[in-house]
């Protein structure tokens, strides 16, 4: 298992990627859809609730592949709502980091 910084590494690497899709709003990119989307970001937060139900349905199968692939679907779209509202990722963390203690 990697470290506590790793781990905040990677969310920021990814977080960082959200931010420039919301900026340079490329045609190729699914992030950028989320911002442009007609549902505004109704969109993005149907998402989070998809997402979530199907990660509480792979710990209910136990099927832990699966809670993975839909855990990581679900961190990514909680970062784009972070993003939408102009959270940065660090404030979360930081509350982690806070509880760690
Ligand atoms: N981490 C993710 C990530 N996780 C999930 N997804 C997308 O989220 C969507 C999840 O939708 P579903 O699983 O419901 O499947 P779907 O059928 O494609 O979606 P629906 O049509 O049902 O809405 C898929 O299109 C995935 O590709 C992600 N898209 C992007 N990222 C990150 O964002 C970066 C930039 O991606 P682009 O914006 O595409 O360039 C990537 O390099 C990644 O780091």
């Amino acid at each position: 298992m990697s470290d506590a910084n790793d781990d905040g590494e990677v969310l920021e690497a990814v977080f960082d990627v959200i931010e420039d899709r919301k900026e340079t709003l490329p045609e190729d990119s699914y992030t950028a859809s989320l911002f442009t989307h007609e549902k505004g970001e109704n969109r993005a937060l149907e998402k989070v609730g998809e997402e979530s139900t199907e990660f509480i349905l792979a710990a209910k199968d136990d099927d832990t592949e699966e809670m993975a692939e839909e855990g990581a679907d679900l961190v990514y779209h909680l970062l784009v709502a972070l993003s939408m509202h102009d959270v940065d990722v660090e404030a979360l963390l930081d509350v982690l980091r806070e509880r760690q203690g």
